[in-house]
């Protein structure tokens, strides 16, 4: 609870014994110790940080129990199970829990001496009063050590993934002041940032506010020009191909992948897109063209998502890349992801920022292509328009999000457009991260910016036949998925 200032346990034993890491990050360590003095954190940092480590280790080290909340069940599970395996105590209560585990879990909770050190839960679960009842009765005893809220942007009505359910973690703040609170994020505008402290009526006096680099300097953007008129698939077809005869020519590297029980043949990544049929019949191309590649989107069974995600974790052959919707995103967690791909533009800066923060976790260069085209564009803004009209009797709250996306989409047009500057750059100045990136050739423009500029004009189609185009209507489509 909050003002425990006496004890200070070595943070550093548990990160190598529990953990089995070397050393903390740089800042990892201030805001494990801010967290085990007791403050409320808000901790901003970049996609692969580190940022759960940041609750998990207090956790672990603190008396009492973690309430973590978490809004995607993949992410709970991923997090759940690299703890288990770390021998951690940890559990979840969430839509697939088996009766009889959620049973023992709440004789746990219930007896107000958990032994669990980590619960992890949806917003939703923390709504139901049976719950909270449980929650007080574990408080009264001392033991609630610390509410812990991941992906925290999902509670601003500002945010991309907003969740009106999160909005409801205000409780916690007024039940229980006394408990601190952790949040973590990487995509918050000032604006989704100001929102999150207020809507958990957090102290902004006492809150200790950590925001670092959004900057992924190992990630090399690149923005590849189409248009409907031309098949984008045999770019990308050529690009893997070269990727692959690289990888065969570096004798070096595949030795080294060897060693680390990985085959030197695989150079594994996510292609998003924004359809589920995109998802199957990119997947089966690939495979016809001999590239090892699965679908993964909410259409598929359990069964088999759980089957495409373990084959692609544990690198098995024919599961190189998953070619998925935004199903698969926050979260995920494969440390030798060497390339993203958006198929077409995705419907979010922020939501470009995670999911192509999904490669290079390992600190090795990756690459996030984005295929780029304006037809694309139009039916993305169409669709926008499509769910803002079904809104129109919205009330302020609403109109706020659907302003948000609006300006959200239209900062990625600009970054897809834009041939005048770098493009990490263009992400620091999105987030409002006052650091500025060294780009180091990372980027299409700091490589070649006369090449993206001929390439531009090569490859999208004119602004005046899309406009053409849109007055007949052609960029009308069903949802995405
Ligand atoms: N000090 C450390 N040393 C080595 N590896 C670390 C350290 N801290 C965290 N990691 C590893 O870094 C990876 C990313 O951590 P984590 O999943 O917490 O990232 P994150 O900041 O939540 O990113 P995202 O927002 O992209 O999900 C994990 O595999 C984790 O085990």
């Amino acid at each position: 609870m909050a003002g425990k200032k006496h004890f200070r346990p070595d943070i550093d034993f548990t990160l190598r014994r529990v953990f089995k890491k070397r050393s903390f990050r740089d800042l990892q360590r201030e805001v494990i110790n801010a967290a085990l003095d007791g403050e409320d954190v808000f901790l901003q940092a970049a996609t692969s940080f580190g940022k759960s480590l940041c609750f998990q280790l207090p956790a672990v080290v603190d008396h009492g129990i973690t309430i973590v909340i978490s809004p995607l069940l993949a992410l709970m599970l991923i997090q759940v199970a690299a703890m288990r395996a770390a021998g951690i105590k940890v559990a979840t209560i969430n839509s697939t829990t088996p009766h009889s585990d959620k049973a023992a879990i709440i004789d746990d909770l219930r007896c107000g001496h958990p032994l669990t050190r980590l619960l992890y839960v949806t917003p939703e679960f923390c709504q139901l009063e049976h719950f909270r009842k449980i929650l007080r009765v574990i408080h009264a005893q001392c033991e609630l050590a610390r509410i812990a809220i991941d992906e925290a942007h999902c509670i601003s009505e500002w945010g991309h993934d907003f969740r009106p359910s999160f909005q409801a973690l205000s409780f916690f703040k007024r039940e229980f002041p006394d408990v601190p609170m952790i949040c973590t994020t990487a995509t918050a505008t000032a604006q989704v940032r100001e929102d999150i402290i207020t809507t958990l009526e957090l102290d902004p006096a006492k809150l200790k506010i950590f925001t670092m680099t959004t900057n992924r300097p190992n990630l090399h953007y690149e923005i590849r020009f189409k248009s409907d008129e031309e098949d984008h698939y045999p770019d990308f077809l050529a690009w893997i191909r070269a990727a692959h005869a690289r990888r065969a020519a570096n004798t070096p590297r595949g030795t080294q992948l060897a060693a680390l029980n990985q085959r030197a043949d695989n150079v594994p990544g996510i292609i998003y897109t924004l359809f589920r049929k995109d998802c199957e019949s990119l997947a089966a191309r690939l495979r016809a063209d001999g590239i090892g590649a699965k679908p993964y989107h909410a259409g598929l069974s359990h069964t088999d998502r759980a089957d495409h995600l373990a084959g692609w974790v544990a690198n098995r052959e024919g599961y190189d890349v998953i070619v998925a919707t935004t199903a698969f995103g926050m979260g995920i967690d494969k440390e030798n992801v060497r390339f993203v791909v958006h198929w077409q533009i995705p419907k979010s800066f922020e939501g470009f920022y995670q999911e192509a923060g999904r490669t290079g976790r390992d600190g090795k260069a990756s690459v996030c292509i984005l295929y780029y085209g304006r037809e694309d564009r139009d039916r993305a803004a169409n669709m926008m328009a499509r769910e803002n009209a079904k809104h129109h009797h919205a009330g302020a709250a609403q109109q706020a999000q659907i302003m948000s996306r609006a300006k959200s989409l239209q900062a990625l047009i600009t970054y897809c457009e834009s041939t005048t500057g770098c493009r990490h750059a263009a992400i620091s100045r999105y987030f409002a991260d006052a650091n500025k990136p060294k780009c180091e050739w990372a980027c299409d423009w700091c490589k070649d910016a006369v090449g993206l500029v001929k390439r531009k004009e090569r490859g999208l189609a004119s602004e005046e036949w899309c406009s053409t185009q849109r007055e007949a209507g052609a960029y009308a489509v069903d949802d995405y998925d």
